[in-house]
């Protein structure tokens, strides 16, 4: 029998634990990694001691961790901050230990995290690559509603736009364009990726006259990669290779920043849309969105992601046994 998908609470003033039951009706055998006391009321649930331990159909297994108190939807306590990040850590854990199938995570507040308890990471994406053992890794968002696919991996995270052209190393650029290769092989099934570059600039550069990144770094790595025979495309004007026939003709983009890679996954599919964390010993997996402070709490939030990030995690699980 396959282990459970672990959900992890997120920030419990979002919209993460009104979220968590409807994995019940998501065909994904998902245990859940949070404070009961922030699940919505009428929720059925069941503590369980182990993540596989049985419980009653219909029923939610709960692994409990108590915070401080309830929650107030919408407002981010900083008493639970160092509790959102053990939730994560205790996640981790139960993925590395084999105890449960793949981790799905809840969004987060990083600025509640690093007002309330000091976090020093940008998001999900670095701690988890901190606790694997400061391992590479690279933030996919993929659609999974759309066709042509849209699968997109930014070489640059979290930090500020100004920064990113000195932070668009050859370095990142490879590590983003190798993890994105091995993890199209490994996890989409794609046995021959073609991989999209997008350049910086706009027009990529037009040669040069807009910007000299395109043609200095982009172009030659590009090339470098190529020789060893990877099928790149770039680097590309990031203002035409989004529609759908330009989708077509490739399986992933890696993009230069946070913003050319997330608005295309975002406005296409923002309900369908799921981030994959590329070169972690396990599997995570997450909804696109983020806490949404300003509906938690009113009913109003869309699963779709939520499920579709539980349904990612199980299908990569199911493939990579
Ligand atoms: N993986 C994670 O932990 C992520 C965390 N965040 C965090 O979330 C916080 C808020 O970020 P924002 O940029 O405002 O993005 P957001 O995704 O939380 O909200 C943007 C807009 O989309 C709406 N929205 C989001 N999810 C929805 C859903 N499931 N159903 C219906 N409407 C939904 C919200 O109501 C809001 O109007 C920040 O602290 C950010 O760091 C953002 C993205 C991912
Ligand atoms: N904008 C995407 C995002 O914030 C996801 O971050 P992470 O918490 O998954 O690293």
């Amino acid at each position: 029998m396959m282990a459970r998908v672990l959900l992890t609470c997120g920030e419990p003033a979002g919209i993460g634990p009104e979220l968590a039951p409807f994995a019940l009706a998501s065909g994904v055998d998902t245990v859940w990694l949070g404070d009961p006391r922030h699940l919505p009321p009428g929720t059925a649930w069941t503590e369980v001691q182990s993540p596989s331990d049985p419980v009653q159909p219909g029923h939610l297994p709960v692994l409990r961790h108590d915070f401080a108190g309830p929650a107030t939807p919408g407002t981010p306590d900083p008493a639970h901050a160092a509790d959102v990040i053990a939730v994560i850590a205790r996640a981790v854990e139960l993925a590395m230990t084999g105890q449960v199938a793949a981790i799905t995570t809840a969004p987060i507040s990083k600025q509640a995290l690093k007002q309330g308890a000091g976090f020093a990471f940008p998001g999900h994406t670095e701690y988890l690559a901190h606790l694997a053992g400061d391992v590479p890794v690279a933030m996919m968002l993929a659609s999974t509603t759309v066709t042509p696919s849209c699968r997109v991996v930014p070489a640059t995270i979290h930090i500020p736009l100004q920064d990113v052209p000195a932070a668009l190393t050859p370095q990142a650029l490879e590590q983003a364009i190798r993890l994105t290769h091995a993890g199209l092989i490994r996890d989409f099934g794609i046995a021959a990726p073609r991989i999209a570059v997008a350049g910086l600039n706009p027009h990529a550069g037009e040669g040069g006259t807009m910007g000299r990144q395109d043609r200095d770094i982009i172009a030659p790595l590009i090339a470098r990669l190529r020789a060893e025979g990877l099928n790149l495309a770039g680097p590309l004007p990031a203002d035409t290779m989004f529609h759908a026939p330009a989708r077509a003709t490739w399986d992933a983009a890696v993009c230069a920043y946070h913003d050319q890679a997330l608005i295309p996954v975002k406005t296409l599919d923002f309900s369908g849309g799921v981030n994959v964390t590329l070169g972690l010993p396990f599997i995570r997996t997450s909804p696109d969105h983020g806490t949404a402070f300003d509906i938690a709490g009113r009913g109003l939030a869309d699963p779709s992601s939520t499920l579709a990030a539980l349904k990612l995690a199980r299908d990569m699980s199911k493939a990579r046994a």
